[in-house]
């Protein structure tokens, strides 16, 4: 890299608009949307798709509920020519789809697009060229006004062409390729020059496509382009504003929030933000992020995995398991503050009188995109007491006392810095066997027993397995737990004090089973933890005497 950036790179230039508004506006209803994962999406592609793979992502979309789809490049080959007139002829576009294609501006592959969509009964034809300088200067070699002539000559194609096919409802999308790095008066300039041409008019308008072909500004910056532009197009009710924007410096999101802001009416992207170099506006963040703010998007993105598996396999890129709202890990939490403050939250939401989403680190409800909340928890080495709890609440039905769910962690970042990976919750459930739950190690445990007494004055008879060998003991106490006690000294246990005692039930009905929690002193000041489980209530309570004593 450079010392000096500035020899070689240049500041992008801001735009002269102090009494811009779109900073104090806000989102407040979906743009209309474009897909052009069949397009933009496509053309970026190692292997563009076959016409199994487009029919699929078709129907994805149309299942999504985009409204306007890109099918393709119908001039770029027979695949895509076959693809689209084959969606005409077949009829496979729903009555409030419309499909789009683009084409350059030169008569062959203008009338090769026409040629595809024959019999369609809407369509929209889409004609770009670049008007930025350094490709004026650098791809055409041509003058200002002979590029604005690229432009109208195609607008006047796409007239021509249509007026020979009135059995369509045509309409017309131009843009002016690398519109964002374009001065915003020729750009202007040259969008009049076409509507001149295709003479829109509000019931009929021209969608002007406002690229940023290549992200070259803060989106701040785009954000002012758009604006300008919406003042100063002539004939504002008669155009429909679109932004099409790319993600080279990992803002093609915010610029078409910022575009929207700034007054534009329609969106262009791919589903997960595909397409050229860095991709495309990823329309499902654009969606989700105003989803988040209670804006309906009128897209249905509630199965987003099932929309992953199928733009995974048509376009057979990954999707980055950060990816927002879509990536694997995105509704995932590792570490202890943040698995903590989540537990909080979903506890707390049990208690709260109305629906509004407040759960700590969870910016959207994983279940409203068909997610469980299964993976919301997960843990390693960085994770706390709240995400194991949660994990065996989960996945056991257990509920730890706070100080048991302490005493366990530790055992767990034992286990995860032994192992240096992931602890799924079978290992957590195996090591709370191992830790709290009768084991073939143990010194102590249960053959079988009674109990007998009146309240208060309870007698324990029981037989215990000492070491492996069988002793008959007994005790009495004011309740059973108390009693056990008793009769566990008699086996050689250490003195138990009781400090802590809880229950609960596991599951309803037949197979329910009972929880029980001890928290015992010893002599010597430690503390130890006591766990039974037992399809009887008693039984739980008797198996977490052994348990404390043979912790003790
Ligand atoms: C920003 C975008 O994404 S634009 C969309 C880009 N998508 C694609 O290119 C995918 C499909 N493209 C293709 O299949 C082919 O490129 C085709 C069929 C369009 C054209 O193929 P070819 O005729 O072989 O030419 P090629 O692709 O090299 O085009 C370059 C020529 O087109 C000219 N050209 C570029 N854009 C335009 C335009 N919008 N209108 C008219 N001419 C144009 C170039 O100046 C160049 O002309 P030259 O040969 O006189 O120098
Ligand atoms: C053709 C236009 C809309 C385009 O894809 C771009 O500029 O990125």
């Amino acid at each position: 890299m450079l010392r000096d950036p500035s020899t070689k790179y240049r500041p992008f230039p801001t735009v002269d608009l102090p009494d811009r508004r779109w900073p104090s506006r806000t989102i407040t209803r979906a743009p209309r949307w474009l897909s052009t994962d069949l397009r933009d999406g496509n053309q970026a592609l190692i292997d563009p798709m076959d016409a199994e793979k487009k029919g699929r992502l078709f129907d994805l979309l149309v299942r999504v509920g985009l409204k306007e789809i890109e099918v393709g490049f119908p001039s770029a080959g027979a695949t895509e020519f076959d693809f689209i007139s084959g969606l005409v002829r077949n009829g496979r576009i729903p009555d409030d789809v419309t499909i789009q294609v683009l084409t350059q501006s030169r008569r062959d592959l203008i009338e090769t697009s026409f040629a595809s969509l024959e019999g369609a009964r809407t369509a929209i034809v889409h004609l770009y060229n670049a008007v930025s300088p350094a490709w004026r200067r650098i791809v055409f070699g041509m003058t200002r006004d002979e590029v604005k002539a690229i432009a109208t000559d195609g607008a006047r194609m796409l007239r021509d062409e249509a007026a020979k096919r009135p059995g369509t409802d045509w309409q017309f999308e131009y843009s002016p390729e690398t519109f964002s790095t374009a001065e915003l008066d020729f750009s202007v300039e040259v969008c009049a020059a076409v509507m001149d041409v295709l003479r829109p008019t509000p019931d009929k308008p021209l969608i002007l496509n406002l690229p940023a072909t290549v992200e070259a500004a803060t989106p701040n910056v785009y954000a002012d382009q758009i604006e300008w532009f919406c003042r100063n197009v002539p004939n504002r009710e008669s155009v429909v504003v679109s932004l099409h924007t790319h993600n080279d410096r990992g803002t093609g999101v915010a610029a078409a929030e910022l575009g929207i802001m700034a007054g534009a009416d329609r969106v262009e992207g791919c589903l997960l933000g595909n397409g050229e170099r860095t991709g495309n506006c990823d329309l499902v963040t654009v969606a989700l992020n105003m989803y988040t703010q209670g804006v309906d998007p009128q897209l249905d993105l509630s199965d987003i995995d099932a929309l992953v598996n199928t733009v995974t396999y048509c376009t057979n890129l990954p999707v980055h398991p950060r990816t927002p709202y879509a990536g694997d890990l995105v509704f995932t939490a590792f570490s202890g503050s943040h698995q903590d403050a989540i537990k909080k939250g979903f506890a707390a939401r049990e208690q709260q009188n109305d629906e509004a989403w407040q759960i700590p680190y969870l910016p959207i409800d994983p279940a409203d995109l068909g997610r469980s909340y299964e993976a919301v928890i997960r843990v390693n080495s960085q994770s706390g007491k709240g995400g194991i709890a949660w994990i065996l609440e989960q996945d056991r039905g257990l509920k730890l006392p706070k100080r048991l769910q302490a005493d366990f962690s530790r055992h767990v970042q034992a286990l995860a810095d032994a192992t240096s990976r992931e602890l799924n919750a079978d290992d957590i459930w195996q090591l709370f066997q191992s830790t709290y739950l009768p084991g073939e190690h143990d010194r102590f445990s249960l053959r079988d027993y009674q109990e007998s007494g009146a309240a208060g004055d309870r007698l324990f008879v029981g037989r215990v397995s000492v070491a492996g060998e069988d002793r008959s003991i007994s005790g009495r106490g004011n309740g059973l737990i108390s009693g056990v006690i008793a009769a566990m000294s008699e086996a050689g246990a250490p003195a138990l004090d009781v400090a802590d005692y809880s229950e609960h039930a596991i599951g309803k009905g037949a197979d329910a089973q009972a929880a029980t929690y001890l928290e015992c002193r010893l002599d010597d000041g430690r503390t130890v933890w006591g766990v039974g489980i037992d399809a009887d209530i008693a039984t739980a309570g008797v198996r977490a005497v052994l348990s404390a004593a043979n912790r003790a």
